[in-house]
């Protein structure tokens, strides 16, 4: 991460005078709302980079920067002219009331290398295609039916993990790492099968994939310099990463197809999302070629396997920086399952506080924190304010979460907020939008929750946690990443000790 803000420094000493030729020729759009919505003042030619170069934590710088200028601010960054929105009320006139001319997204060179030209769901534009996916995403994919039938999945995968927590017993364990490893194992299984060749290393192909894309590109923010990804190394890194992702995918793709065509009676329900994928594709309703579905497999990997153990692991942080909260969500939880000395989804909506706890985690660390980026597809006045066609409009979600107008004591982590609150995260509380809103609101909800319920479920039942001796819960580390998905900045590491009751560990 360093270094991607060094070569950031370097950029602005070194290629001011090339930008300066470059972009004064081919800057578009960007001046023109200048005058309309309020914003920071701009230096010529990188307008307002500077002012968010200050911190590696974009989501932050924002906010700050929202606090002086509004809920809607203007900012050009560099050749982009981009509007961030930091209030519910903002956020709504974007993601609902225009919400048609707000679906589409910005056309990022990464985002081409990896999601093969953008044929993926996330960034596909609006149009049939993406409609169709989204409807092989509610009816097949994500589907409540199709979730349902990966719990045994989930299950396994999470007994998996408090049987390796127990046979460590006594010793710190590095939960982020554990749970990591889980949730790209359930997505693994759920989207494969079982075993499949290659699985681990596509596993560690994808992650490494994430952490590029999380990188600085300076084509993101100068289109007109795309050559400058090339010189430095940028371009060339992410394709021969996603070349080797592609290979692996293909082989596991080239696998299924074998056979099916050797057992075509399969039922739907045994079907893992490749196989869903493969008939849709045989179906031929709908073409969808190779590359589309290795485009969709990336996009559930992506989507599903990091986001949830985000989630899980700044739970588990806040739990253990506000010990009562731990205690009430371990009281309730072991209370209602008690008697079976182990978790399994079948109790587990009975699981109030629990929710709570998960909901005011993703209030005060969504992972996405700024959702992912949206483009305005033709001219649009909103509040009173012209947004151009082709601005960029990032929703500041993780400042929403914040803002005292709208949650009492924002900073303090208080899941009790929540208890008796018909507030929630599908979409349509303004002021709470870990999953975004819209037409472009997350399709893997339904997928996401049992992957963050159950493994914290569980560790909150068949354990006792605290910190390794030495480390007091004031001074316990809590900083954030650098990343489009925000994890934490550092390990969550934490001494286990088996509860009595526990048909597993004891
Ligand atoms: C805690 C877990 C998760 C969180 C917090 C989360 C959050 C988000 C957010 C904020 C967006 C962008 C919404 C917008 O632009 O308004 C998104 C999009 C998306 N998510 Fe999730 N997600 C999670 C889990 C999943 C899972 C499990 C899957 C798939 C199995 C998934 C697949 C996707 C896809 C495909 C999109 C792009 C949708 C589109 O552009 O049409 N996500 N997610």
């Amino acid at each position: 991460m360093e270094f991607q803000i060094s070569l950031f420094q370097v950029f602005v000493a070194f290629f001011l005078p090339l930008v300066l030729f470059v972009a004064t020729r081919k800057s578009r759009a960007g001046n023109l709302t200048r005058r309309l919505i309020p914003g920071p003042r701009k230096l010529p030619l990188i307008g307002n980079l500077h002012q968010i170069a200050v911190s590696d934590l974009l989501h932050r710088t924002l906010r700050d920067l929202a606090n002086k200028h509004g809920p809607i601010m203007h900012l050009q960054l560099g050749q982009v002219s981009t509007v961030v929105v930091s209030s519910p009320e903002m956020a709504m006139e974007i993601m609902k009331t225009h919400d048609l001319v707000f679906a589409y997204r910005p056309f990022l060179v990464v985002a081409m290398i990896t999601t093969y030209e953008c044929t993926d769901i996330a960034f596909s534009p609006l149009g049939n295609y993406w409609r169709h996916l989204r409807k092989i995403c509610t009816e097949e994919l994500l589907s409540a039916a199709r979730v349902e039938s990966f719990r045994s999945i989930r299950e396994a995968e999470v007994l998996n993990l408090v049987k390796m927590i127990k046979s460590d017993e006594g010793l710190a364990v590095n939960l982020s790492e554990k749970v990591f490893a889980m949730t790209y194992a359930i997505t693994a299984r759920a989207a494969f099968g079982e075993k499949c060749r290659d699985q681990e290393a596509f596993i560690t192909t994808v992650s490494e994939e994430t952490k590029v894309n999380s990188g600085f590109f300076i084509s993101e923010f100068f289109p007109s310099l795309k050559f400058l990804d090339i010189i430095s190394g940028l371009k060339h890194r992410v394709e021969k990463i996603h070349g080797e992702a592609d290979r692996i995918i293909g082989n596991i793709v080239k696998d299924h197809k074998e056979s099916r065509s050797k057992d075509t009676s399969k039922d739907a329900d045994k079907e893992d999302l490749v196989d869903v994928l493969l008939r849709v594709q045989e179906d031929g309703q709908f073409p969808l070629t190779d590359n589309n579905v290795k485009a969709i497999i990336f996009d559930i990997f992506s989507g599903g396997s990091e986001t949830s153990a985000t989630a899980v692991d700044w739970a588990m942080a806040e739990m253990i920086k506000n010990p009562s909260v731990m205690a009430k969500a371990q009281a309730e939880v072991r209370e209602a399952f008690q008697g079976k000395g182990n978790v399994d989804e079948t109790g587990i909506h009975q699981l109030k506080y629990l929710k709570c706890v998960i909901k005011e985690t993703l209030r005060l660390h969504p992972v996405f924190p700024l959702l992912l980026p949206r483009e305005c597809s033709q001219s649009c006045e909103v509040k009173g304010f012209e947004i151009p066609s082709k601005t960029r409009v990032l929703i500041n979600a993780w400042a929403i979460g914040r803002d005292p107008n709208h949650w009492p004591q924002p900073e303090k982590f208080d899941p009790e907020r929540f208890v008796n609150s018909a507030v929630d995260f599908t979409g349509t509380n303004f002021e709470f939008i870990p999953f975004g809103a819209g037409r472009r609101i997350c399709p893997g909800l339904l997928f996401a929750v049992p992957n963050v319920e159950l493994p914290l479920a569980q560790l909150l039942f068949h354990f006792d946690w605290k910190l390794p001796s030495g480390m007091r819960e004031q001074e316990f580390d809590m900083r954030e990443a650098f990343g489009i998905s925000v994890r934490r900045k550092n390990d969550l590491v934490l001494l286990p000790s088996p509860y009595h009751a526990s048909i597993i560990v004891t």
